[in-house]
C-alpha cells in the first residue's frame, strides 16, 4: 500500500498548526454571494441510506472563493488507483464556433473555461480541417475539480484516451457490409473514455486537484498572485536561509559569543524573525512569491517550517491540511457524486446511460448537476457555406467560403447535453461526475429539482432576467436529480426530457430512413477492427463512403517499395498543351514507421493455411487549381508502388474531413427541457409562435 510520509491518514499535528494560507478571496474573481431567492428552493433531498459508502462528495472547496470542489469519500484512494473504475467522462467536441457564431459578441460560450485541447483526444484531430478550431468540451470530473498547483492529485489519463463507438451500444452491429440503422448515431457524442487517475496517495475526505496548467494561472489577472510551483521554490530557499540563521545563531549563542548578545536577549525573536517574514505579504501584495510564504497558526511557529521544510513539496506542501474534510462534515455538507456509474444504455439507439451503483432510496439524491449557463442558444447555431466573390488590389477576383447566416443548418452537437425552455434563449448544460449521461424516459425514476440555494454560488439568479447575468464567466447554479422512487442497484436512471423532446425524437425517427450513408463506419472504428476482411476497389470504393485508406510504411519497406522524390506529373496547362512537370515530395521524404501513404486494395485472397492477404497499389493524389478559375481543382491518382501479400495490419483509415456522423445534418437535434414548474417566469425572453 502506498502511503506518504506521515500524512497517512489523518491531519499531521505540524501541519494542522498551518492556517488555511491561500491567497484571499480577493484574488478571485468570482466571490460566492449566496443571497436569497424568491423563488423557493426545495428542501435538500434525503442521502440514501447507504451514504456512507459514498466515494465522491461536490462540497465548497477548501479554496476560498473558488465555489465547489470536489472531495474523496469514504475510502482512500491509492497512487496509480482510477478514481472510478467506470469506463469515465464523455468529450463533447464543438466544432468552428468562431467561424458560425464569432461575429456576433452577444453569444458568450462559458464553456470556453471547461474545454481541452481537441488534438490530444484521440480521433479527434483526424475529422476535421483544423483541429485547432474544435473545442473538446468534457462536462465530468474534469469540468467541476479545482487545481491547486502544488497540490495536484489526479492526472488525466492520457492512455485511456482511446475513445470511440466501442462500447456505446451500436458496434455491435458493425460488419463488413455494416448497416448503421440507429437513428441515433450522430446524437450523441462518439468520444468518451476520458478518466482520472490518482497521481499520490489521496486520504479520505481530501479535495481532488486538477493540473489545469500553469498558462491557466499566468494568462488570468484575477490570479496574479496565485502561487507557481517555481514560486514555492523561491520561498523555500528564503526559509532555509531563515532555518541556517536561527540555528547558526542559537549555536554561536550557546558558545557565548558576543556578537549575539542583543538577539539573545529576546527570547522569542526567531518567531519574530518569521512573523517578519510572513507579514512582509501586506506590503509586496502583488508578488506570487509573497504568497507562497507559509503562514502558520500562531503566527510565528517557526517549528512548522521546520516540518514544512522536510516535505518533498516544501512550502508547496502549505495547504495540504487545510485541503482535507472530515468525511462526517462531507456527509452533512457535501453532495454525494458517485451515486451513478456509467456503462451502455439499455434504451434502443441511445448511446451510453448512467445506471445506480448503488440501491437509491425514493426521495434521496441521485446526483448534484453543477450547470454551465449558455444565455444565446443561438450559439450553437450552424450555417451553411456560401462563396463570396472580393475583387483584389490588382482588379482580379478572389472567392472566399463564409458562413451564410441567413441559413442555419443545423446544432453543435452540445446543444443535446444542455437543457432549454421554448420561451428562452437559456441554456443550462449540466456538468459533474457523469451527469451528462443521463437519458430520456417519459416515465422516468429521476426528476430534476433546483438544488437548495447553499448548494450554489448565484442562487438569486433565478429571479433575473437573463440579460443581466447570463454573460458572466463562472458557472453559478445547480439542480440535483432526485429519486422518484426506490431505485434498485444497476437500475438505469433515466429524467424526462419533456413532451417537446420526445415528438422531435418520434419525428426524427420517422424521418430518418434512408438518410444515412450506409457503409461509413467511422475510421477509428475500422482501425480497430483487426480481423475485418477489407474490400477491393471493385467491391467498395472506401473514398466514396467518407473514408480514406493508407499503407503503413513499414510494409512499403518490407514490399521493397520506395517513396520517390520526385513525381511526374503530366497536365494540360490552360492553353490545352499537355506539360509534363517534376513535383518535389517533400512530405515523405523520411522513412518513419508512422507514415502513411495513399493505397487502394486490387485483390483478396486467402492462403492455403487460411491468411488473408492483400495487394494494393500505392498512388499519389495529386491536386491541381485550374489557373483561370481559382476555386475549381482537379485531381489525378499517379501510382507509384505495388505491394504483395501485404496482411491487414498494412492498412489504415482515415475520415474524409467533417464526414462522421454527428456532422450530417441529418442527425438529431434538441435540448432537454427544464420543467415548466421549476422554470423561472423572469427568464422567459423568447416569443414561441
Ligand atoms: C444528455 S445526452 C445523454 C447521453 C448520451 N446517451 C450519450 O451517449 O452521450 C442526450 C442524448 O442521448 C440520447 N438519448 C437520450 N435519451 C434517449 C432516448 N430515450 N431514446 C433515444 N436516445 C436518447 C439522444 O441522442 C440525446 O440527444
Amino acid at each position: 500500500m502506498m502511503r506518504m510520509g506521515i500524512f497517512t491518514g489523518r491531519k499531521s499535528p505540524f501541519l494542522s498548526q498551518l492556517a488555511a494560507a491561500v491567497p484571499s478571496s480577493s484574488l478571485v474573481a468570482f466571490l460566492l454571494l449566496v443571497i436569497s431567492s424568491t423563488i423557493s428552493s426545495p428542501s435538500p433531498p434525503s442521502p440514501s441510506p447507504s451514504s456512507s459508502e459514498c466515494g465522491m462528495y461536490l462540497a465548497p472547496s477548501t479554496i476560498p472563493g473558488a465555489g465547489m470542489g470536489v472531495f474523496a469519500g469514504h475510502h482512500d484512494i491509492q497512487k496509480g488507483e482510477y478514481l472510478l473504475s467506470d469506463d469515465g467522462d464523455l468529450v463533447i467536441p464543438a466544432y468552428d464556433m468562431n467561424w458560425h457564431v464569432g461575429h456576433d459578441k452577444r453569444y458568450s460560450f462559458l464553456w470556453e473555461e471547461y474545454t481541452w485541447k481537441a488534438a490530444s483526444f484521440g480521433g479527434m484531430k483526424e475529422e476535421v480541417e483544423n483541429v485547432k478550431k474544435v473545442k473538446a468540451c468534457s462536462p465530468g470530473l474534469g469540468a467541476v475539480i479545482n487545481c491547486m498547483l502544488s497540490l495536484v492529485n489526479v492526472v488525466d489519463d492520457y492512455g485511456s484516451r482511446q475513445m470511440g463507438l466501442s462500447g456505446s451500444g451500436i458496434n455491435d452491429t458493425i460488419t463488413t457490409t455494416t448497416t448503421l440503422s440507429s437513428p441515433g448515431i450522430g446524437s450523441y457524442t462518439p468520444y468518451f473514455g476520458r478518466r482520472w487517475k490518482a497521481k499520490r496517495y489521496i486520504t479520505a475526505g481530501m479535495e481532488i486537484y486538477g493540473n489545469y496548467g500553469q498558462g491557466y494561472f499566468t494568462s488570468r489577472r484575477d490570479y496574479d498572485k496565485i502561487p507557481l510551483k517555481s514560486n514555492y521554490k523561491e520561498i523555500d530557499k528564503i526559509l532555509k536561509k531563515y532555518q541556517s540563521i536561527i540555528t547558526s545563531s542559537s549555536s554561536s549563542s550557546s558558545t557565548g559569543n558576543a556578537d549575539d548578545a542583543v538577539i539573545d536577549g529576546d527570547s522569542d525573536w526567531k518567531g519574530d524573525l518569521l512573523i517578519f517574514l510572513q507579514s512582509l505579504n501586506s506590503i509586496w501584495d502583488l508578488s506570487r512569491n509573497m504568497h507562497a510564504i507559509p503562514q502558520t497558526d500562531p503566527p510565528g511557529d517557526s517549528s512548522a517550517v521546520d516540518w514544512l521544510l522536510k516535505q518533498k513539496g516544501g512550502s508547496g506542501m502549505q495547504h495540504y491540511n487545510s485541503s482535507i474534510r472530515d468525511p462526517e462534515w462531507l456527509q452533512a455538507n457535501g453532495r454525494c457524486m458517485d451515486n451513478i456509474k456509467d456503462g451502455i444504455s439499455k434504451i434502443p439507439d441511445a448511446g451510453r446511460g448512467a445506471f445506480a451503483r448503488r440501491a437509491l432510496t425514493k426521495g434521496s439524491l441521485v446526483a448534484p448537476v453543477p450547470l454551465i449557463h449558455i444565455p444565446e442558444r443561438k450559439t450553437f447555431t450552424i450555417y451553411d457555406k456560401k462563396k463570396i466573390i472580393t475583387n483584389k488590389k490588382d482588379g482580379t477576383e478572389n472567392f472566399e467560403i463564409v458562413a451564410d447566416h441567413e441559413n442555419p443548418i443545423h446544432h453543435q452537437l452540445l446543444l443535446n447535453y444542455c437543457f432549454g425552455h421554448k420561451e428562452s434563449t437559456l441554456l443550462l448544460c449540466p456538468y459533474g461526475l457523469l451527469t451528462s449521461h443521463i437519458n430520456h424516459d417519459s416515465n422516468p425514476n429521476t426528476k430534476v429539482v433546483w438544488a437548495i440555494d447553499d448548494q450554489m454560488a448565484h442562487p438569486e439568479w433565478r429571479d433575473k432576467p437573463v440579460e443581466e447575468w447570463g454573460t458572466l464567466e463562472k458557472a453559478g447554479l445547480s439542480f440535483n436529480f432526485v429519486a422518484l422512487r426506490d431505485i434498485k442497484e444497476g437500475e438505469e436512471i433515466t429524467v424526462d426530457y419533456g413532451r417537446e423532446w420526445g415528438r422531435a425524437w418520434e419525428e426524427h425517427i420517422q424521418s430518418f430512413e434512408n438518410r444515412i450513408n450506409e457503409n461509413y463506419v467511422p475510421a477509428f472504428e475500422l482501425n480497430k477492427m483487426v480481423d475485418l476482411n477489407l474490400q477491393t476497389i471493385e467491391e467498395r470504393d472506401y473514398e466514396n463512403q467518407g473514408l480514406h485508406l493508407f499503407c503503413r510504411n513499414p510494409y512499403l519497406e518490407w514490399s521493397g517499395v520506395v517513396p520517390r522524390e520526385t513525381i511526374l506529373l503530366k497536365s494540360t496547362n490552360k492553353e490545352g498543351n499537355e506539360t509534363t512537370t517534376n513535383i518535389n515530395r517533400t512530405e515523405y521524404n523520411d522513412w518513419d514507421e508512422h507514415q502513411i501513404f495513399p493505397c487502394r486494395i486490387r485483390q483478396r485472397y486467402t492462403t492455403n493455411d487460411g491468411n488473408t492477404l492483400y495487394f494494393a497499389e500505392v498512388f499519389e493524389r495529386l491536386e491541381m487549381k485550374l489557373q483561370q478559375h481559382e476555386e475549381v481543382s482537379i485531381t489525378q491518382d499517379l501510382v507509384w508502388g505495388i505491394l504483395f501479400d501485404v496482411p491487414r495490419d498494412a492498412f489504415y483509415f482515415e475520415d474524409q474531413k467533417y464526414h462522421r456522423h454527428h456532422h450530417q445534418i441529418w442527425s438529431f437535434r434538441h435540448d432537454m427541457r427544464v420543467p415548466d414548474d421549476i422554470f423561472p417566469e423572469v427568464w422567459k425572453n423568447r416569443r414561441v409562435s
